[in-house]
Parts: C-alpha cells; structure tokens; sequence
C-alpha cells in the first residue's frame, strides 16, 4: 500500500514512495513527463483506497447523546424566557433527531453496499471462470501485458503532485541529496523475468508424520488408519544444518544490483530457491493420499458420496502447503526426472520434464487401488505487483473399479513481489467431474479487502438430477469438513451436523526458511541404498540443488549458473525432436500420459537411454 509518495527537488526525474512498513524506496523515472504520469497514477491508485479500517466501516451506529445544556446556559446569559429556552431546545432536538434517522439510513445503506459488493465478488469469480479460456489466448508476452497496464494508469486524472509526510514518514525520511539507491523505472518493468522462473508446477502439502511415536491429533488418526497398513521407512526429519551462514538478500535488493542490465537476461542467485525442484513439488501434491486411499474402500463399500468427499478433500489439501513457502522450486533441466518411492504410504510416483517451451512437467502415480496422473503447463500473467498464474490441463484419478474423476486446478496469484510480504492465493472454481453418480463444485474464495477470513473453500456434491446432496466447506490451508444435505435445512447448524474430512499435518519440530513440512523435507533425501537406484536424471542429484540444501550457497550459485547455461540449448532439443523418456502426448490433445516401464528399468538398473544432464557437456556433441 502507498503512503506517501514524494519528488525530488534536486533531480526532476527522482521520486520516493514510502509504503508504511518498509523503507521509502527511490525510483527513478525516464524523463520528467514520465515522473509526472508514474505520480499522476499513483495519487490515482491511493485516492482510490481511502484509509478506512474494518473495524470502522463495521461498527454499528452509535447512538448519540444530545445535550442542550450550553445552549441553555447561552440563552439564560441573555435573559431569554424560559419559554423561548425550551422551545429552542425542542426545535434543537428534533433537527437533531432528523439528522440521526439520516445517519442511520447511511449506515444501512452501507451495509447493503457491503453485501452487494461481496456477492459482486463471488459473481466475479464465476465470471473470471468461464472467461478463463479467452484470457488464456490474450495472455502474451509478460512485459508487454505490463507495460500496456502502465499506460492505461498514466493515462488516469492526476490529482495534486504534492503529498504531506505522514508521520512514519518523518521518520523514515531521507534527503533527495543523499546516496541512497534508485531505480530506473524502465528497469523495474524487466521484472517479468520472473516469470520464466516462476511458472513451475504444483502445489504441495504437509506431511502426515510417519513416526508413529510423534502422533498426530485423534481425529487425524481414526481418518488415516482406514486403508493404511503401510510398512514403517525411516525418513529424515530435518534438512541438514546449513554449511554457511545464510544471506538475507531480498527481491529488491536484484533488482537495484541490475540497473540498467536486461532483467530477463539476469538469473536470480539460489538465495529464492527452495532446495526443491518442481518435480518434486508435484509429489509434494499427494501428502495426502490416505485421503484417496480411504476414498478407494469408500466405494467399494459402495459409499460413493463419501468416495466424492475425498476426493474433493484431496483436491484441496494439495494447496496446504504453498501457505508460507515463498521460494521457488528449482526449474528441472528438460528430461530431469524425479522418483517417489514410498511403500509407507502405498504409493509410488514418477515425473519428468516434458517440454521446456512451455514449461511442461508430467507426473503419474500408482496407489493402492488408484492412480493419479496430470501434467502442468502455467498460464502466467504479470501485473507488476503481482504475478497470476492460470494452470491448463486436466488432473486424472482413476479407480481400480472403473471410477474416473477429473479436475482442474484453480488459479494462484503471487503477490507482493516488490514490496511487503510475499505471499499466494488461490482462488476460482474448482469441478470435479466424475463418470459415475456424481460431481462437485468447489470454490476457493478471493481474499478481499473488505473480508479478511482468507483461505475459505465451500462447496457442493451434486447427483445425476443436479440435486445438491452435499456440502463441504473449510479452508484449503487448515480443515476441510462436510455436511449432508443441502446445507439449507432450516435450523440446521452446519457446524454441530458436519464432519471432518480432512486437517493439515502439524508443523515439523525443526523449522526452516523454506516453511518445509514433515513431509517436504523428505523429498529430496537420498534415503539408504536409494543412490545406486537412481537414474542420472533424478532431481536429487542435481548438484546446485543439492548444493542449496546443505547450505553452500557459493557452490549452488555457480552449478545453477552451468547448468542455466546448458539448458539454453533446450529450445534446440526440442526443435530437433527431443523426445520425453517415459512419457508421451496424447494423440489429438495436449496431454501427456505415462508410457510405463520406469520401475521395470530401476529393478534392472538399466539407465542406459538417460542422459548424463547435470555433467558437463559433452565436447563431440555439436548442439548449436
Ligand atoms: C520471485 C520469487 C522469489 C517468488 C517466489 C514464488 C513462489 C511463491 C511461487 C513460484 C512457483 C509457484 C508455484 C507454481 C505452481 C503452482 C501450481 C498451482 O496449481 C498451485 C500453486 C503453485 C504450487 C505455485 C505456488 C507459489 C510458487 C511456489
């Protein structure tokens, strides 16, 4: 949020804007007609978010006391009747008393307002759905979709260029003159390389904790043991201490050491990567999976509504664990590969990187009783503040008894990238369309200003008829719960008549700046024996991404400095053919299904057809 925003006297093309929480940050603009656009849309953008708090805009009316005593005083002074005294006070009274019901009609309008407002919203993201497909076509180049949102804001009314300190402001203030740092504004723009880097896959989710001496809550219990006789694996329960001390290095901070360098030409250091790549973060998806496992006996007790119910549940809980990871994935190398072996949970998955422009990655995994499968390809749009990230694509669950479901993922929006704290939301229409008795809808809220209860999912489990049978609702970061029914029975109290179906994981005991779950940290763990296994593509012996997780941050710069060079020569694979190893698109869509074969190969150790992608490159092959 602005605050203030301040020129430069000393330099026509300086400008600062102080947001309240974080230093005043100095810009610089092109010219000094740009300056006058870029403060001319920012005194738009703040008129535009009076600063009124929740709790003011809420409150109901007071009622107010009226007391006539001064006037009476006034007029005793100048020996008024007392007649004429209380027919002043009368006709001073019930002006009053109009002026109130006035001010209370207000209010009550306001409260319409409210409502209206936030019904508009939920309509808009309706909207938003079914527009989906358009935008897609009209999503183009980052930059350029940005740079025409900056034309349209310069093009807005500008009011007074003059803005007073507020008082934080004092106090943060710094002289024109000064040395501090600007940035150019054409630069900032360049941000949009993130993009490239950003669009990686999946969402992830917080671990059940697999020792069974470190229990869960009961609740959790008595849902996970249906179906789950799985064999205890030792599984590590930190990521290893860092090797050297860590450097705070924030966004802004790249994006000042840049000035004046092509922004989509600059990697970004490690220090915004988790030591995770995005195949693993496909994995990450399925921390859940007793959810499916329960969802597969459900059914074949021939309870199909509460086969629906998990799934829908699973369909959510894959979001629990973006809530404060704020890295990003490492973006795989094309034909990267990544397994998960974990007969702990009775499933076993493998993905690869399918395709480098897009940025594809495809996964497919075998429980018991199911399989699961799915590719990502990300839409990214970018907003300068924010980045909106729209998935394509279906994800697939297919039951042993012929039961498929299908589902697409909603849209995810990073905000704050440049100032304040970043952080992701999800929001959209999630359907679940199942080839049996029934369906779901489910809605991911927006966050807005004027509803500050974040996270909030609902939805509704229709039949054939397209009868509402039952409804779910929670929070994808926290709980989700159902309730038979409609959810309109009157005097049904949908808290006391629902269940729960699913609830995060409790935090791991050994906390990093990555926000890993219990789970999550064991991702990238070579686990005994697994070593010699594990095909040359795998994720985990990704030298920088190893590099990161032990905490040698010079090291990691450097490999992921190689191996970013090397993977320019991936548009040139792909021209030329390159195929992916264990996956293959579908004919007439643009899916991509598992071939098979991968663990066939494992118990060989046959290798032979992956290439050695993290080494160095070979001199005899000729790419370019
Ligand atoms: C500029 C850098 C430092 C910003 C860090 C961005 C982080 C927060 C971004 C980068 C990639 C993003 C992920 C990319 C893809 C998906 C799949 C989607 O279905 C759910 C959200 C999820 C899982 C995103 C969550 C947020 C994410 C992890």
């Amino acid at each position: 949020m602005v605050c203030s925003i301040r020129e430069s006297e000393s330099d026509e093309k300086r400008f600062s804007i102080y947001t309240g929480t974080k230093k005043r940050l100095h810009l610089r603009a092109e010219s000094r007609e740009d300056r006058v656009a870029w403060l001319e849309a920012l005194h738009a953008v703040k008129d535009m978010f009076p600063r009124i708090s929740n709790a003011e805009l809420m409150a109901p009316a007071e009622t107010v006391v009226v007391s006539t005593e001064k006037l009476r005083q006034r007029l005793v002074e100048e020996g008024v009747s007392e007649a004429a005294i209380q027919d002043s006070e009368n006709i001073m009274r019930s002006e009053l008393s109009e002026l109130h019901k006035h001010v209370f009609v207000l209010k009550h309008k306001q409260l319409l307002l409210m409502e209206t407002l936030r019904h508009l919203e939920t309509e808009k993201v309706d909207l938003e759905n079914t527009l989906v497909d358009e935008s897609q076509n009209q999503a183009k180049e980052l930059g350029s979709s940005f740079r025409s949102t900056h034309e349209k804001d310069s093009e807005g009314s500008g009011s007074d260029s003059y803005d007073e300190h507020d008082m934080h402001d004092a106090a943060e203030e710094d002289t024109d003159d000064d040395n501090n740092s600007f940035v150019d504004t054409r630069d900032y723009f360049s941000t949009s390389s993130f993009r490239s880097n950003g669009s990686d896959f999946q969402r992830l989710s917080l671990e059940s904790d697999d020792d069974p001496l470190d229990s869960d809550d009961g609740i959790e219990a008595t849902i996970r043991s249906v179906g789950s006789n799985y064999p205890h694996v030792r599984r590590r329960k930190k990521l290893p201490d860092p090797v050297e001390k860590e450097k705070g290095v924030s966004l802004w901070s790249m994006i000042k050491e840049n000035i004046g360098k092509d922004l989509t030409k600059v990697c970004l250091p490690v220090y915004f990567n988790e030591p995770i790549s995005s195949l693993q973060k496909c994995f990450e998806e399925l921390e859940y999976s007793y959810l499916l496992d329960r969802a597969y006996e459900c059914g074949k007790m021939g309870d199909s509504l509460m086969r629906i119910l998990h799934v829908a549940a699973f369909a959510v809980s894959g979001y629990a664990c973006t809530e404060g990871r704020n890295c990003k994935p490492f973006n795989p190398l094309l034909g990267e590969t990544y397994e998960a072996d974990y007969p702990d949970k009775g499933i076993r998955f493998v993905s690869e990187k399918v395709s480098h422009h897009p940025m594809i990655v495809a996964c497919h995994c075998e429980g018991r009783g199911w399989k699961f499968w799915g590719d990502s390809n990300l839409k990214s749009k970018f907003w300068g503040r924010s980045i909106q990230l729209d998935p394509v694509g279906v994800l697939t669950l297919e039951f042993d008894d012929g039961e498929i479901f299908q589902w697409s993922k909603v849209t995810t929006s990073i905000y704050n990238l440049i100032l304040g704290k970043l952080y992701c939301d999800h929001y959209g229409t999630m359907r679940i369309e199942g080839n049996r008795d029934y369906s779901c809808k489910i809605k991911f809220k927006e966050q807005s200003i004027i509803d500050r209860n974040p996270h909030q999912v609902q939805g509704i489990v229709q039949d054939k008829n397209g009868k509402t049978v039952s409804t779910l609702f929670g929070k994808w970061d926290e709980s989700m719960y159902f309730a038979t029914g409609d959810g309109k029975e009157k005097g049904s109290n949908m808290l006391t008549k629902s269940s729960l179906l699913w609830k995060r994981s409790k935090p791991p005991n050994f906390q990093t700046r990555y926000n890993f779950s219990r789970f999550a940290i064991t991702l990238n763990e070579i686990t005994p024996g697994l070593k010699d296994k594990l095909p040359p593509t795998d994720s985990r012996l990704r030298p920088d991404q190893r590099s990161l997780e032990n905490g040698e941050y010079e090291m990691a710069n450097s490999e992921k400095l190689r191996l970013e060079q090397r993977q320019r020569q991936a548009r040139k694979m792909q021209e030329k053919g390159w195929k992916p190893r264990w996956f293959t698109k579908d004919k007439g869509s643009d899916t991509y299904h598992y071939v098979g074969g991968y663990w066939e190969a494992r118990e060989k150790g046959n290798w032979a057809a992956c290439p050695n992608i993290f080494g160095q490159v070979p001199t005899d092959t000729n790419l370019d």
